[in-house]
Parts: C-alpha cells; sequence; structure tokens
C-alpha cells in the first residue's frame, strides 16, 4: 500500500459522494462502501489508515462497526471515526471510550473534517532525503547546510539545549566527506569544552609533550591534530575559560598549534564547527567570551529554532522516531495519530530529546502495537503536564526522570480502577506480579 486510503462507509448516497470527492481532491485513496457487509468484506483487504464511518448503517450500527474492526484486528485495528447526528452523540461518546479513535458530529464543515484528517493520518513525509524535519525552518535549514558544505568557513550552531545542533555538525560532516575525493576518510572529532576542566581542556585541543607538567607521562596529539584535514566539533564553546579561548584564537589567526611543553609548531587545517545554548553575545557584553573569538568561530551563524516554533516537525520527527525503535527493537509498533495531536496542543516547552524521551516512554509501555500518548506518562488534556519536559529546567538524570514517570503513571492506573489489580494489570499488560513487585518498589498505596 502506497497512498493513504479511507475507509468511507456511508449509506446516504450524497454524503458518500462528496466526501469521496473531496478526500480525492485532498490526494487521498478513498473506498466508499454502504453498508457494513460490505466494510467488513474490504476490511480484509487492507490495513486502512482511517475508516471514517456513519454510526447508522443499513445492516448495522456503529458497535457492530467497532465489534468487526475488533475482532479482525485485536487491539491494532486501524482509527475508527464515527460521523454521528446529534440523536446519537452519546452513543459515540460510549463507542470512543469503548476503542473507536473518534467521532465528528453532522453537519460539519468540511475543510475542519479534512484539517482533522490530516491529523489522524499522521501526513508525515516519508522521503529520505529530509534529515532535520519538514517545516519551513527546517527545510530552510537543510538548504543552508547544502550550501556551506562547500564553502571553508567556520559554523557556529546557536539554540537550545536538544534543538539538534550536534545532529546538524554531522550532518555537515556527513556532506563534506560525500563531496570528499581523499584517499583517507574524512575525520571528525568532537569534543565536549564543558565537561573538561580548563587546564585538561587546554591538552585535550592542543596536545602535550610527555613530562610537560605532572601526570603527562607521554606524549597527547590533540584534538587539532587528531581532526587535521576534516572537521573539528567543539561543542559547548560557551563553556570554555577565557585563558584557553586566548590560545584558541591564537591557533585560528595562525593555523599551527604547539603542543604544551613543546618548541615546536604543527600546521593543521580543520574546519571548525562550533555549537553552544548560551547567548554568546550577551557572554562578549559580561565580558566571559571573546569578541574577537566570536567574530573569528561565526564565519556561518546558525540559530536553530526549538521544536515548539516548528510544530510542523513532531509528526514527522514522533513517526521516524518510532520506526528507528522499530528497527531496533525488531517490532512494528504504529503511532497512535492522537499522540502528535495532543504534542501539539500541549503547552510544549522541550525539544527534540524531551519529545524522543516522551516516545520511548510511550513505545516500551505501549500494551499492543499503537504508541499511545496515555502511555506516555503525561496528561492528555488541560493544563502544563505535571512533568513535562522544560528546556530550562535543571536537567535530571534520564533514568530518575524515566522512573518518576512510571510511578505517576501506575499511581494514577491503580488510583483510576479503585485499586483493582487484576484490571489495571491487564490495562497495563503486565501481570499481577509484576505489578504488585513495582507498586512495592513505588511504595504506591493500594
Ligand atoms: N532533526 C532531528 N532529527 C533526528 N533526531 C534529532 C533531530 N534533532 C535532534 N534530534 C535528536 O535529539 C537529541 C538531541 O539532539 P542533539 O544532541 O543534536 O541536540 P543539541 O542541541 O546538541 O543538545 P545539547 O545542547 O544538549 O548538546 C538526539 O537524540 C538527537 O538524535
Amino acid at each position: 500500500m502506497t497512498d493513504p486510503a479511507v475507509l468511507v462507509v456511508e449509506d446516504d448516497p450524497i454524503m458518500g459522494e462528496s466526501l469521496q470527492q473531496r478526500l480525492r481532491l485532498e490526494y487521498y485513496t478513498v473506498e466508499w462502501v454502504r453498508d457494513l457487509a460490505e466494510a467488513c468484506a474490504a476490511l480484509q483487504t487492507r490495513l486502512y489508515p482511517l475508516v471514517l464511518s456513519d454510526i447508522r448503517l443499513p445492516d448495522g450500527d456503529g458497535g457492530s462497526m467497532l465489534a468487526t474492526m475488533m475482532q479482525r484486528y485485536g487491539g491494532c485495528c486501524p482509527p475508527l471515526v464515527f460521523m454521528t447526528g446529534y440523536g446519537s452523540v452519546e452513543q459515540a461518546v460510549r463507542l470512543v471510550r469503548e476503542g473507536a479513535w473518534d467521532y465528528i458530529q453532522k453537519p460539519f464543515d468540511v475543510d475542519a473534517l479534512m484539517q482533522r484528517i490530516r491529523e489522524w493520518m499522521l501526513p508525515g513525509v516519508q522521503t529520505s532525503d529530509v534529515w532535520f524535519g519538514i517545516s519551513p525552518a527546517a527545510q530552510a535549514l537543510e538548504r543552508l547546510i547544502d550550501r556551506i558544505a562547500a564553502l571553508d568557513l567556520p559554523v557556529l550552531i546557536q539554540g537550545e539545549s536538544g534543538t539538534g545542533k550536534e545532529v546538524v555538525a554531522q550532518h555537515i560532516h556527513a556532506r563534506m566527506a560525500a563531496n570528499h575525493a581523499g584517499k583517507r576518510a574524512l575525520p571528525m572529532v568532537a569534543v565536549n569544552c564543558a565537561a573538561i576542566h580548563g587546564g585538561l581542556l587546554e591538552s585535550e585541543l592542543f596536545g602535550h609533550e610527555s613530562g610537560a607538567f605532572t601526570g603527562a607521562h607521554k606524549r597527547h596529539i590533540g584534538v587539532f591534530e587528531q581532526a587535521d584535514g576534516g572537521v573539528l566539533f567543539l561543542d559547548e564553546i560557551g563553556d570554555m575559560p577565557l585563558a584557553v579561548q586566548a590560545k584558541l584564537l591564537r591557533v585560528l589567526q595562525d593555523g599551527q598549534v604547539r603542543r604544551i611543553g613543546s618548541e615546536k609548531n604543527v600546521h593543521v587545517s580543520v574546519r571548525l564547527v562550533c555549537a553552544t545554548h548560551k547567548p554568546l553575545d550577551k557572554m562578549v557584553d559580561a565580558g566571559t567570551f571573546r569578541q574577537d573569538l566570536l567574530f573569528r568561530i561565526s564565519g556561518v551563524p546558525i540559530h536553530l529554532t526549538p521544536l515548539r516554533e516548528r510544530a510542523d516537525d513532531i509528526a514527522w520527527l514522533a513517526h521516524r522516531h518510532v520506526e528507528a525503535l522499530n528497527a531496533k527493537t525488531g517490532q512494528s509498533k504504529r503511532l497512535d495519530p492522537r499522540f502528535v495531536a495532543w504534542a501539539k496542543v500541549q503547552p510544549w516547552e522541550g525539544n527534540v530529546r524531551e519529545l524522543f524521551a516522551v516516545l520511548d516512554r510511550a513505545y516500551h509501555f505501549a500494551t499492543d502495537c499503537w504508541v499511545r500518548w496515555e502511555q506516555s506518562g503525561l496528561p492528555c488534556s488541560g493544563n502544563t503536564p505535571s512533568h513535562a519536559p522544560h528546556a530550562h529546567k535543571a536537567p535530571v538524570p534520564l533514568g530518575d526522570y524515566l522512573a518518576q514517570a512510571e510511578r505517576d503513571y501506575l499511581a494514577q492506573a491503580v488510583s483510576e480502577r479503585g485499586g483493582k489489580m487484576a484490571e489495571t494489570a491487564e490495562l497495563l499488560g503486565i501481570s499481577r506480579k509484576t505489578l504488585w513487585e513495582k507498586l512495592k518498589r513505588y511504595k504506591i498505596a493500594t
């Protein structure tokens, strides 16, 4: 199946015909059937990404439609959305609780329906040449990277934590490597300047000779020399001490490094790519970052847009991440389209890293083949998520974050089911014994 196909189940010829025409105009493949029997036959032939069904059919109703799909596909049935009149809204609400995807009340605005179908259908662009995102900001960035890969200018990537600065640096290297004709593979060496203490950072960058200082038992070749002819990625350059900044500036001006304890300069040629989440211009004003160095390293300045300002990328990234998890685990789970809808309406303050952490949790807690927002440990509607990722909060270890989310999720599930262990365990897709153990571990009262 290549086209996104919608199965429309509608006995009213005018409604069926107009839905079919409008969906075709939107480039969907449409199959229109008039009753439950025809719908059953169609469902035997393919797995539709979306089934749009009238709640009242000549040979059955929404309940029988849902039962048919559940019987055919189990917990993994395609999204089923009911079209309902005023008189059957209550039934539609009940069916949504029982497993239908959503409902839409007649008469409806067709444009609004198309918009919702786009969300239900997850129209992620899956072309392999897109690597950063499908939003206008991401596409502009991709075009920029294509252009600058061939230029010999230093690149400075700025953006909030988790926006993908390292992903961009790696892609610049990949593009350069693709254009590279040399016999030796184009090296890329990365250093996190925030992770190495000042004195050691200098030695890591420029190298040292044996005996240059206490503890320098043998010669160390610095990253400038290691990356010679390729890419040197200095991550978190905003954390570099002023003394090291001065030495870095000299190396960039001279194109030569001198290992600590050596008398000799070594010529180096690297493509420098720096990244930071800190505002370097403000640091210059505050006197904590050298203006001349900022000028040197920002040959091509790149500012990465936070994910909350490029919401179009959420679906695309989420979809790709689930595919990556499938490739890793050998499973074939699919993203619940409501995941994306909720991610868009939540006051989402995290970036891609946080999105992936939430998806990882939902993926691993999934009790069937659907990766659902409900299993992400975040609330489904309303106010700011209780532990929504927040880019400005102090980071906590991922293990603690996941444990907290698991704890909250279990507590919520147990309380919603009035402490009924068998029911809760079944809902969570784990054994009662495992549920008991987890409740004990997290000290959750029942
Ligand atoms: N466009 C993207 N496509 C795929 N994965 C992405 C993208 N952007 C970010 N990621 C993923 O999000 C996570 C964070 O990305 P990355 O480390 O590049 O961010 P960063 O801006 O360098 O963060 P930090 O400032 O904390 O170092 C990684 O798991 C990365 O693979």
